[in-house]
C-alpha cells in the first residue's frame, strides 16, 4: 500500500501521458489522488489512459493544448471546483539548437509550450486554489533551468524562465497558502530523450555538459519527488528549486 498522502485530493497533470507525466499521475493516484490529467498527442493519450484503467488508477485524461487557453479552461473546468495539486509537466524540446540556427517556429512552440503554457495553466488554477483555502504547484523544469548545455537556446530559456514564474507565484501567493516550486530532472528515461538525441555540432558541444552527467533516472523518481513537494508535508517549501538530477548540476 502507498503512502496516502494525497487521499482525498483533486490533482491535475499536465503531459500527463508523456514518460514523467504519467509516472507523475500514476503515483498521486496510487497515494489517494483523483487525477484530471491532459495531453495533446492522442495516440499517447489513449495509449496512458489503456494504462491508468488497467492499473485501476483513477487518472481521467482530457485533450487540452496547454498553449490554448480555451483548451486550459476546458482542463480545469473537467477537474470540477476543488483542486489541490497542480503539476505542470507538459514541456517541448528544441533539438539543440543553437542561437545562429534558431528558426520561428521551433522558438515559439518551445515558448508558447514551457512558458505561456505553463503561465495559463498556473493562472486558471490559482483562484480556484485560492477559494479552497490554498494549494500547491510544482513545475517540471530542468538541468538546463540552471545552464545551458543540456539544450539549445529556446529550451535553455524557457526553463530558465520557468523558475522566475514559479518563485512569483510562491512570493505573491505563499500568504494565501499556494506553494509553488520547480522541480528539475537531468536525464530521464522517456519518449523526450530518444527524440532529441540527435547529433549535429550543438549538440557535439553539449556533449561537454553531458561529460559530468548522471545516469538517467526512472520517469518515477522525479514522480516522488513531485508528490512529495505537492503533498501538505512540504507546507513549508515554496518558491524553492529542487533538482533531482543524480547531482548533474553539482558537477
Ligand atoms: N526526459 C528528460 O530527460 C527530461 C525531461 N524534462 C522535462 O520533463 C517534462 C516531461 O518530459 P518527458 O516526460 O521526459 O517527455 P515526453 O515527451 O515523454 O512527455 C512530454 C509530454 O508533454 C506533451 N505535450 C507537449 N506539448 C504539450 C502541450 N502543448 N499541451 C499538453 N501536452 C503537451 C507531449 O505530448 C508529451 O506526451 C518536460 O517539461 C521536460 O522538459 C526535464 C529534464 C530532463
Ligand atoms: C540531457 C537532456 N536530454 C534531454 C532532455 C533534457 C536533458 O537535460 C531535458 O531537460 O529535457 C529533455
Amino acid at each position: 500500500m502507498d503512502l496516502q498522502r494525497h487521499a482525498g485530493k483533486v490533482a491535475v497533470v499536465t503531459g500527463a501521458a508523456g514518460g514523467i507525466g504519467r509516472a507523475v499521475a500514476a503515483r498521486l493516484a496510487r497515494e489517494g489522488a483523483t487525477v484530471v490529467g491532459c495531453n495533446v498527442s492522442p495516440r499517447s493519450r489513449s495509449e496512458a489512459q489503456a494504462y491508468f484503467d488497467q492499473q485501476q488508477l483513477d487518472v481521467r485524461l482530457v485533450p487540452a493544448d496547454v498553449s490554448v487557453q480555451a483548451d486550459v479552461d476546458a482542463l480545469v473546468e473537467a477537474a470540477g471546483p476543488r483542486i489541490d495539486l497542480l503539476a505542470g509537466v507538459a514541456g517541448a524540446m528544441d533539438n539543440y539548437l543553437p542561437l545562429g540556427d534558431l528558426d520561428d517556429d521551433t522558438w515559439q512552440r518551445v515558448v508558447d509550450v514551457n512558458l505561456t503554457g505553463t503561465m495559463r495553466v498556473c493562472r486558471a488554477v490559482l483562484p480556484i486554489m485560492l477559494a479552497g483555502g490554498g494549494g500547491a504547484m510544482v513545475a517540471v523544469g530542468s538541468r538546463a533551468s540552471l545552464g545551458a548545455g543540456p539544450a539549445g537556446l529556446a529550451y535553455a530559456t524557457t526553463k530558465h524562465g520557468l523558475l522566475g514564474l514559479v518563485k512569483s507565484i510562491a512570493y505573491y501567493y505563499g500568504p494565501q497558502h499556494v506553494r509553488s516550486n520547480a522541480v528539475l530532472p537531468g536525464r530521464v528515461h522517456s519518449e523526450m530523450h530518444t527524440r532529441s538525441d540527435r547529433g549535429g555540432w550543438a549538440f557535439e558541444r553539449a556533449s561537454l555538459a553531458k561529460a559530468t552527467m548522471a545516469p538517467k533516472a526512472q520517469a518515477d523518481e522525479i514522480a516522488a519527488v513531485v508528490s512529495w513537494i505537492g503533498c501538505d508535508e512540504a507546507s513549508h517549501v515554496n518558491g524553492a528549486v529542487v533538482t533531482a538530477d543524480g547531482g548533474w548540476s553539482a558537477a
